[in-house]
């Protein structure tokens, strides 16, 4: 079977780990400087449960709560990675806001999500409970992953799971929508 092809974006607050996580998916490294992104797109062929993905993630500029949605990632995306640092309360305020403008620009209910509370080896700095991030994933239907990209905890996990949401929505991208008010 040839691979599927899926676009994934990873969206979330600065320097929470967006690249460090898509850098150890794709490449198996984690480089321990910060260079913020403007945005860089990786692809990588992944197999879950016998099946080919042709994946091509684009990493995103962090956003903040006063950012517009970029509304070039609302349109041909399957799935979204939504990431915090399990050490800043503030990217998780962050990520809240970006999940309902997502919602807000596609024009839908539901859209593949896999929230990630990355940093867990920091974990002597955590001020985001495991219960809270799984609390607002299962608000969102969403899978719910906490990670260290440092140390490479469940990173691949992040994609098999999106992948597989993906797959349970028939791998339909979000369409150009129509009802983005202006
Ligand atoms: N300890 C630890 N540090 C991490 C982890 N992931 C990323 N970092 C560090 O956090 C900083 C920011 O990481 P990036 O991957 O550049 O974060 P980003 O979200 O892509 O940042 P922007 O491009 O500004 O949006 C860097 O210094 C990374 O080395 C992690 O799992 N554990």
């Amino acid at each position: 079977m040839p691979p599927k092809e899926r676009n994934i974006a990873m969206m979330g607050y600065r320097s929470v780990g967006k690249s460090s996580l898509s850098i150890q998916f794709v490449e198996g490294q984690f480089v321990d400087s910060y260079d913020p992104t403007i945005e860089n797109t990786f692809t990588k062929v992944t197999r879950v449960n016998s099946q080919d993905y042709s994946v091509k993630l684009v990493d995103t500029a962090g956003q903040d709560e006063y950012s517009i949605f970029p509304v070039q990632y609302s349109m041909d995306f399957h799935g979204y990675v939504l990431v915090y640092s399990i050490t800043s309360q503030k990217s998780f305020e962050v990520i809240k806001i970006i999940y309902e403008k997502l919602l807000e620009v596609i024009c839908k209910k539901y859209v593949p999500v896999v929230l990630v509370g990355n940093k867990t080896d920091l974990h002597q700095e955590r001020t985001v409970s495991t219960a809270e991030g799984r609390k607002l994933a299962e608000s969102w239907r969403a899978a719910f992953l906490e990670t260290s990209a440092k140390q490479n905890e469940s990173v691949a996990d992040i994609f098999h799971h999106l992948l597989m949401l993906i797959e349970n929505e028939n791998g339909n991208p979000q369409e150009k929508s129509s009802c983005i008010v202006s």
